[in-house]
């Protein structure tokens, strides 16, 4: 038997969902996507109901330390009560996930009905001027394994109605993004703190090499991420607004020289004393500390994004 066009299992897996949902969480408004260490973004909503992946026909399992599988569904806001939908947890091509497997909860979320996708990252710094623990407000990517053929959207058409060739020059919405400084303006969170930039998406699960960290720098790239990217285009593709926060969890390591064993050891054998340099590595470890130290700060404004999104404009679809 041929297998079920995707729509028919998405709206299979949306009875599912809300089958375990109390009426006023069934359509929910917002969705957020934690990144690594940022689970805890969702800890201000109210009324929650946690629904495993385990439950969710469709949804794969996240493997990766600091990710948990599950969506919460509850409401935010102080002056708005707005149903939201958080996934706890998302799932990288790098842990063997296919990419429809990797955006399937994106487009389930489209079909939840959420207007607007505030997606988090945790993200390695390519620019110099970008430090730890800044909020990068994405305005751009670089899609490297999309422009090599890893396109999620590759594949048939999703519906009869999603556009074949989609624009994505406009996908990270300026009116999503003007709400990130106004918010923090409200919150006192300095200024420092953020910054705008292009995310580069590649497959991982290595990190960068010095070359690979100047080549994407060169290539116009302020921070380099393993995730996001998939899930941004499939949102564009059901007309969800994006915003994407890349929380710098570390510098690339990028040496403005490389060290050259070939002079320590000449200097060695003429007997003078050889400074050794510190070789810097990154750790998955690193970026969890960051996201657990930024935590808070995240958690607060993204509950004041959604609480600053007017109900006109997050019930329009396009933006
Ligand atoms: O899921 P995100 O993009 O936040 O996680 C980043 C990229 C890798 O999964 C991991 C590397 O430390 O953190
Ligand atoms: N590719 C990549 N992903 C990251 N996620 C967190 N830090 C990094 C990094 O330095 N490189």
């Amino acid at each position: 038997m041929a297998p079920a066009p995707i729509f028919e299992t998405i709206a299979s897996t949306v009875e599912a969902i809300r089958s375990q949902l109390p009426d006023g969480l069934k359509n929910p408004r917002v969705g957020i996507v934690c990144g690594s260490g940022l689970s805890g973004l969702a800890a201000s909503m109210k009324e929650v109901v946690e629904v495993a992946y385990d439950n969710v026909p469709g949804f794969a399992k996240s493997t990766v330390p600091g990710h948990r599988s599950s969506l919460a569904f509850g409401f935010m806001g102080d002056n708005q009560r707005v149903p939201v939908v958080a996934m706890l947890g998302r799932f990288h091509p790098y842990e063997g996930h296919s990419l429809s497997t990797v955006v399937y909860p994106i487009r389930v979320l489209a079909a939840l009905g959420i207007k607007d996708i505030i997606i988090t990252n945790a993200a390695g710094a390519l620019n110099p001027e970008i430090k730890v623990g800044t909020v990068v407000v994405v305005r751009d990517h670089l899609a490297l394994p999309g422009l090599a053929g890893m396109n999620p959207l590759l594949g048939p058409t999703f519906s009869s109605t999603t556009p074949r060739f989609l624009p994505v020059s406009d996908a990270y919405s300026p009116a999503l993004r003007r709400l990130v400084f106004l918010a923090a303006n409200e919150l006192s969170i300095p200024w420092s703190d953020f910054a705008e930039g292009t995310y580069a998406w590649v497959s991982g699960p290595t990190y960068e090499t010095p070359a690979e960290g100047r080549f994407l720098r060169a290539a116009g790239a302020d921070m380099v991420g393993m995730s996001t990217v998939p899930e941004v285009l499939a949102a564009r593709e059901a007309g969800v607004g994006v915003l994407v926060l890349s929380l710098a969890t570390n510098m690339v390591v990028i040496p403005e020289k490389y060290r050259s064993i070939k002079e320590e050891v000449e200097a060695e054998l003429l007997g003078k004393k050889v400074e050794l340099p510190v070789e810097e590595v990154v750790s998955h470890e690193e970026v969890l500390l960051i996201g657990r130290q930024k935590g808070e700060m995240m958690k607060s404004l993204v509950e004041k994004i959604i609480d600053l999104i007017p109900a006109s404009v997050r019930d329009e679809s396009q933006k």
